[in-house]
């Protein structure tokens, strides 16, 4: 795990927090326009640009827009042209037919040298339509370079980054973020980046989210407090790049890929102001609330940023008391379908098997819980209070069923005879 946030290193004017503000961020004083988003010249010769993530008619406590103020306009490009998609895959995932089987996954292999953050993008599957923008994907990626002349920008929703191996430096177009295991990253619709590898190396997991965008979740009888605390999401501030040459715009548009070569760096935005930005999150902030008397509460009261089309759930470190209770994750079908993975540790439903940078697929209606050992280890447990400190797991969890893609499904590293954890679960009754 790597140290306490440093969201804003790179960037000389320090960082911006509070999720879903409305912030604003000059790297030059003076560029950001006063009163107004368009004067008829903008400041400092700039070009304003805006970025809009929903309708402009959204109403106004879902609207998300950014003020972008840039060397050059992001229109003045040459045409996209179709590229290769790589590992990534699109929705509708349709290559093969929903299957109802519980699966589980050993980490991705090792990429050859050279790959960097989108060349390592692995699509698991998913669901929905991008072109409908509904829906969700579970991607994976292993990285071994940093992308060097070219930016990344998803047409087809926000990509929430869960980096498992080696931190990501991300420099986007509002700024610099850093995210290392245990942080995650919000990287809205398009907004473009590229991501640097400080460790040399990299691998972790991505939701990408076609849908509206993730919102804390209301809090309920829980009170104006708990979870994850709005003022924990750090924003970058504004830092700008000049760089003349070819850069490759690689744009993800209704599941594919597409790159145009601009004539310099995109990442040439010098002020901005706006709700629609990225975020990055330290999962060891998150104030994770249970049950302080007997049961076991539903995992959504560990969600950390819910949406449509997917919640985000973290489980974290804490303390176990429930009284005459099976502690552990229960038996259950789940309308909602859930791909699990690992951060670090363990987890406490599966003793082994579920390793970190692997990952689980439990989809609608699949029967599962605590696999045998589990069971009858947390069955005879004594009830005394126990910090469950070994592990960061998460969860994706979804409306609607995830179809693999045909490379997932017939993955080398897929575990064949994952029925088996639950197997020698013998009847006992009459006790
Ligand atoms: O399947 C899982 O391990 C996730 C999960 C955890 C939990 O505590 C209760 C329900 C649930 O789906
Ligand atoms: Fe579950």
């Amino acid at each position: 795990m790597t140290d306490t946030i440093r969201p804003s290193e790179g960037s000389p004017t320090g960082h911006l927090t509070g999720f879903g503000n409305e912030h604003s961020s000059e790297a030059v004083a003076g560029a950001l326009p006063l009163g107004r988003n368009s004067p008829q010249r903008a400041p400092l010769g700039l070009y304003a640009e805006q970025l809009s993530g929903t309708s402009f008619t959204e109403p106004r406590a879902t609207n998300r827009r950014s003020w972008l103020y840039r060397i050059r306009p992001s229109a003045a490009h040459p045409p996209f042209r179709r590229i290769g998609n790589g590992g990534l895959r699109g929705a509708p995932f349709a290559e093969a037919e929903p299957d109802p089987n519980r699966m589980r996954w050993n980490p991705l292999p090792e990429p050859p040298a050279g790959t960097d953050f989108v060349a390592g993008l692995w699509t698991l599957g998913g669901n929905g339509d991008a072109r409908h923008r509904t829906g969700m994907a579970v991607h994976l990626y292993g990285a071994n370079a940093s992308m060097t002349d070219r930016v990344f920008g998803d047409a087809d929703g926000e990509l929430l980054i869960v980096p498992e191996r080696g931190a990501l430096l991300l420099r986007t177009e509002l700024g610099v973020l850093r995210a290392g295991p245990g942080h995650v990253a919000l990287i809205p619709r398009g907004v473009r980046f590229r991501v640097e590898l400080p460790d040399g190396t990299a691998r972790g997991y991505v939701c990408e989210n076609h849908g509206a965008p993730f919102e804390l979740p209301d809090l309920g009888p829980i009170g104006a407090n708990g979870l994850a605390a709005a003022r924990d999401f750090h924003a970058p501030a504004a830092a700008y790049e000049e760089a003349a040459g070819p850069v490759e715009v690689v744009n993800k548009y209704c599941g594919n890929l597409w790159a145009a070569t601009y004539d310099h760096s995109p990442l040439d935005v010098v002020a901005w102001h706006g709700n629609h930005v990225p975020y990055v999150y330290d999962l060891r902030r998150f104030n994770v609330l249970g049950s302080i008397s007997f049961d076991h509460p539903d995992p959504s009261i560990f969600t950390v940023l819910t949406a449509p089309a997917a919640d985000f759930v973290v489980f974290a470190p804490r303390w176990l008391v429930g009284e005459d209770t099976f502690r552990p994750p229960y038996f259950h079908r789940n309308v909602m379908s859930e791909y699990m993975g690992l951060i670090e540790g363990a987890y406490d439903a599966k003793a082994d098997g579920f390793v970190p940078g692997g990952g689980s697929l439990h989809s609608m209606m699949s029967a599962h819980g605590p696999d045998r050992e589990t069971f009858e280890r947390a069955s005879a447990a004594d009830l005394v209070p126990r910090k469950v400190d070994d592990g960061l797991a998460f969860m994706f969890e979804t409306p609607w069923p995830i179809a693999v893609t045909a490379q997932a499904s017939e993955a080398p590293f897929r575990q064949r005879g994952y029925d088996e954890v639950w197997q020698g679960l013998n009847p006992h009754f009459p006790s």
